[in-house]
């Protein structure tokens, strides 16, 4: 069943065209990572979706129905997990998820009940009367999830609810999204780290310049780019004219350098092994520290858009 279908979306900000005929479904149990470099349209889609901005052109359905801004009993069963923390500075960690939950929810007993187990999924626990000031940035971020989700939705958007927070509520954070997601919530994840997603989500959109350009499952995307390998390797010393031939030997696609590590991507390590070694040798090349890896999901990128993600 598909929670969101976006048919042929395209907004503008006067002149500027911010998402060109955007295409996009999002299914009924994914954790969806959304990823794109900075300014590509992902706040923009994100807010298109949920109506909180106009557009020129296409059709935005989610759970089957067309969205607008009037549309309350949809709204009701989205949850929006903002980048900036969106919590009452006066009211203390308890009061402020009940706040979220009470927009929602009137019945106090399963008010009780809905803020009690938001309060025990993101592991707020000891710190129900802290005001938000007296929390750790990762505390609040938690918070802010927790008023996010606190009316148990069934579609729940989270932008970059990571940054900036200390492992342990990294760690937090990831797990109450998992924990979501298998009590049924399906989840749109915005991030720049990578790692998460590879941790996280079924399936990746990446977006550019307002368009899809890549989606599928990670193992799809991997399978993409050409550089499906690659050897990390420590070279303290080589000369340009060798990394130029180095970049010439069998199925080698690409090589790069910092002074220290070598990076080459390969076709297949399988062929490009051992004509980089015997070279090494045959220049006494000295290298240490070789390691071998499959492309990740920033290799993918990095191919795909020829940007880096994080900024
Ligand atoms: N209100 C606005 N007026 C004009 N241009 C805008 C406006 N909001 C966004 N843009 C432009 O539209 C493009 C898409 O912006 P958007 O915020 O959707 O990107 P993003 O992918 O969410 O970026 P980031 O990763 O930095 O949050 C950018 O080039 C941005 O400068």
């Amino acid at each position: 069943m598909k929670m969101i279908e976006i048919d042929n979306l395209v907004k503008r900000y006067v002149d500027f065209l911010a998402i060109n005929h955007l295409n996009m479904n999002v299914e009924k149990g994914d954790i969806l990572g959304l990823l794109g470099p900075n300014g590509s349209g992902k706040s923009t889609t994100i807010n298109c979706i949920l109506s909180l901005l106009s557009y020129d052109r296409g059709e935005i359905k989610i759970f089957g129905e067309k969205m607008g801004p009037e549309k309350y009993g949809i709204k009701q069963k989205i949850g929006v997990v903002p980048q900036e923390i969106a919590v009452f500075d006066e009211l203390n960690v308890r009061d402020n998820i009940d706040y979220y939950c009470g927009l929602y929810i009137n019945d106090k007993t399963i008010r009780r009940q809905h803020v009690d187990e938001v309060i025990e999924l993101v592991g707020l626990e000891d710190f129900c009367k802290f005001l938000p000031k007296q929390l750790s940035g990762g505390l609040k971020r938690r918070l802010n999830i927790a008023c996010g989700i606190v009316h148990k939705p069934e579609l729940i958007f989270l932008d970059e609810p990571t940054v900036a927070v200390d492992p342990q509520s990294r760690n937090k954070i990831l797990e109450s999204i998992k924990e979501l997601n298998r009590q049924g919530a399906t989840i749109v994840y915005t991030t720049h780290y990578m790692e998460e997603v590879e941790i996280l989500c079924n399936r990746i959109v990446i977006i550019d310049q307002g368009q899809v350009i890549a989606e599928g499952s990670k193992e799809e995307l991997k399978n993409m780019v050409r550089s499906s390998e690659k050897v990390v390797v420590e070279v303290p010393e080589i000369q340009q004219h060798q990394l130029t031939e180095l970049s010439k030997l069998p199925g080698i696609l690409e090589i790069s350098y910092d002074e220290l590590h070598l990076v080459v991507y390969t076709e297949e390590l399988r062929i490009s092994m051992l004509p980089l070694l015997s070279y090494f040798e045959a220049q006494n090349i000295p290298y240490a520290n070789l390691i071998t890896e499959e492309a990740t999901l920033n290799d993918v990128f990095l191919e795909i858009t020829g940007k880096e993600l994080r900024d």
